[in-house]
């Protein structure tokens, strides 16, 4: 295999990248990025990375999840805030009811960037580039709008910073406080069917808190109830933006991409002698690749030997999005080859790209019961093979938004429109993703039985 170096995925074709007029504009936006802190240091991806080595050996559980892309436009603190609180809460159904420690890795701070199935989105016989996310062009359905803008690459670095910050103030100023527990009952849930269950998890971590407390073990002198940590990732799919945030760690001297702790290659940019591969083995984040229905074994075991030469647990996670009518036909054979050739990876389930429907009423959609459908296969099929079904990859939000049909209020086709604000793929809302946490940590829990 020829030298990597940060820029050697320059000579390898590409997909799924906009084409910019100015070449000299965007020369000199990828020189300042390159001259900007990094957004996350070396030391913290080396935190997951452990933590999921945990995951691949069969000690724990991956959540992942956030909107498909975010949005320039919803950039605010109560949306950031409410994200973070789901994704807390499934995190505690998951922990107690599911009985498993929980690694929380948000698509947040940095999912900006899109790829699409078409160049070309047509409305009412006029046709124009595609949206491809805010940090590339912008979703407004005008000529102008859809020119890519190298500006937006600064844009995104900003509001990306300005995400993690107040992430980083929920995850450590107390907001993530286990004592807060009953707190992080928002609003929503007062008329939710689940809120007793939940009610119930959280009087029950109450009492044990209330318990350890008596015993001296309490917020001030055990830093685990009163912090939580919450690692970023994004689907790396703007190769000149992520090599700009690339840095060289002073402790270890290794490469490492300081725009998320986690980074992922998505399902159209996953060819081996393409850019997006090259670009990956040679940064030493903890890393991900969607894995869909078209995958070979032999072409997996490539896949992996390429971005995890040395096979280390905690390096690689493979996201399946299989769908729920495919899954059984393509996961076993999958699971079965990697263990046989003694591959060490985190096995996740993205249960939401592979179960996309047109709905009657026009909306992308996804069903609940398809979803839930593909993970409970996903823990099945793991079951059979005898491995670890690792965890879950959601696309999701903290919003009351209605794009995902079925669920606990059974949203239907037609209810869609009443709040279908996502600018790409349709995300669960909160009461669906608690919905999924309660019904996950069964299978969880009877996973390990
Ligand atoms: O999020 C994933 C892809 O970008 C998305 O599913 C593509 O959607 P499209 O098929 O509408 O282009
Ligand atoms: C683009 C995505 O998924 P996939 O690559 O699996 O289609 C995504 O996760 O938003
Ligand atoms: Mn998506």
């Amino acid at each position: 295999m020829s030298e990597w170096k940060i820029d050697s995925w320059r000579t390898k074709p590409i997909l799924q990248q906009p084409e910019y007029e100015d070449k000299h504009h965007l020369k000199m936006v990828e020189d300042k990025l390159k001259s900007y802190p990094p957004l996350v240091f070396a030391e913290e991806t080396r935190e997951l990375y452990q933590q999921l080595g945990h995951v691949a050996e069969g000690n724990g559980f991956l959540l992942q999840g956030g909107d498909c892309a975010e949005s320039f436009a919803e950039f605010n603190a109560p949306k950031i805030r409410d994200t973070f609180k789901v994704i807390l809460q499934m995190a505690i159904v998951l922990t107690f009811a599911g009985r498993c420690p929980v690694t929380k890795v948000a698509r947040m701070a940095g999912q900006y960037a899109k790829p699409r199935s078409s160049n070309l989105e047509t409305i009412n016989g006029v046709s124009l580039p595609s949206y491809r996310g805010d940090i590339i062009n912008s979703f407004e359905f005008t000529e102008a709008a859809r020119k890519p803008d190298p500006d937006r690459l600064l844009e995104a670095y900003h509001r990306s910073a300005s995400t993690l910050n107040l992430l980083r103030a929920f995850a450590q100023g107390g907001l993530a406080d286990l004592h807060q527990v009953n707190r992080w009952n928002m609003g929503f849930l007062e008329s939710n069917p689940l809120k007793d269950r939940y009610q119930d998890i959280a009087d029950r971590i109450q009492d044990t808190l209330s318990f350890m407390d008596v015993i001296g073990l309490n917020s001030k002198n055990t830093a685990t109830l009163h912090e939580t940590s919450l690692f970023t990732s994004h689907e790396a799919l703007l190769l000149n933006y992520e090599q700009a945030l690339t840095r060289i760690d002073t402790l270890s001297g290794k490469p490492y991409n300081c725009s998320a702790h986690m980074l992922w290659i998505g399902e159209r940019t996953r060819q081996l002698d393409h850019a997006h591969v090259e670009f990956f083995r040679g940064i030493h984040n903890p890393i991900g690749v969607k894995v869909g229905p078209s995958m070979q074994g032999d072409e997996l075991i490539r896949l992996i030997d390429a971005l995890n030469p040395n096979n280390e647990a905690g390096r690689l996670t493979l996201i399946t999005r299989m769908g729920a009518d495919t899954l059984e036909d393509n996961l076993p054979r999958l699971l079965r080859r990697v263990k046989e050739e003694g591959r060490k990876v985190v096995w996740s389930s993205d249960p939401m790209h592979g179960n996309t429907k047109k709905a009657s009423s026009g909306y992308k959609t996804r069903n609940f019961d398809d979803i839930l459908r593909e993970i409970q296969q996903f823990f099945a099929a793991h079951k059979a093979e005898g491995t670890h079904a690792g965890g879950i990859h959601l696309e999701m939000t903290g919003q009351h938004v209605t794009e995902c049909t079925g669920g606990a209020y059974q949203i239907s086709d037609d209810d869609l429109a009443q709040a279908y604000k996502t600018q790409c793929d349709p995300r669960l809302n909160a009461d669906q993703v608690l919905e999924m946490a309660f019904l996950v940590s069964d299978y969880l829990r009877k996973s390990a039985e």
